[in-house]
């Protein structure tokens, strides 16, 4: 069940000019960025506002970290691709880094 709109291509592509860094995944369904920090203390500090901030939203970023280095994707499981609550995530995780 769709309970969240997909965005456009114009929306999400109006959404990715504002976003620096962000790039659209190969098969078009999410947003990816990799942030590197100066040691895994920094990078997981990152984590763990980000984290707290998404549970809030009720909405998770898919992410892998090694050390000082977090690659983060997000889409929009329930609608099966990009949605405003990626975007929002993506503001929010800047704001964060
Ligand atoms: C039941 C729960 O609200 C949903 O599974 C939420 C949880 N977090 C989520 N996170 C992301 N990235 N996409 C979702 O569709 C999503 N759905």
């Amino acid at each position: 069940m769709t309970t969240v709109p997909r965005l456009t291509d114009a929306e999400r592509d109006a959404a990715l000019s504002s976003l620096p860094g962000w790039v659209l995944r190969a098969d078009g369904l999410a947003i990816c960025k990799t942030f590197r920090f100066g040691d895994f203390a920094e990078a997981f500090g990152f984590m763990t506002r980000i984290a707290i901030q998404a549970e809030k939203a009720d909405h998770h970023p898919e992410w892998f970290n090694v050390y000082n280095r977090v690659e983060i994707t997000l889409t929009t499981h329930d609608a099966g691709g990009l949605s405003t609550r990626d975007v929002a995530l993506a503001r929010a995780i800047e704001q964060a880094a």
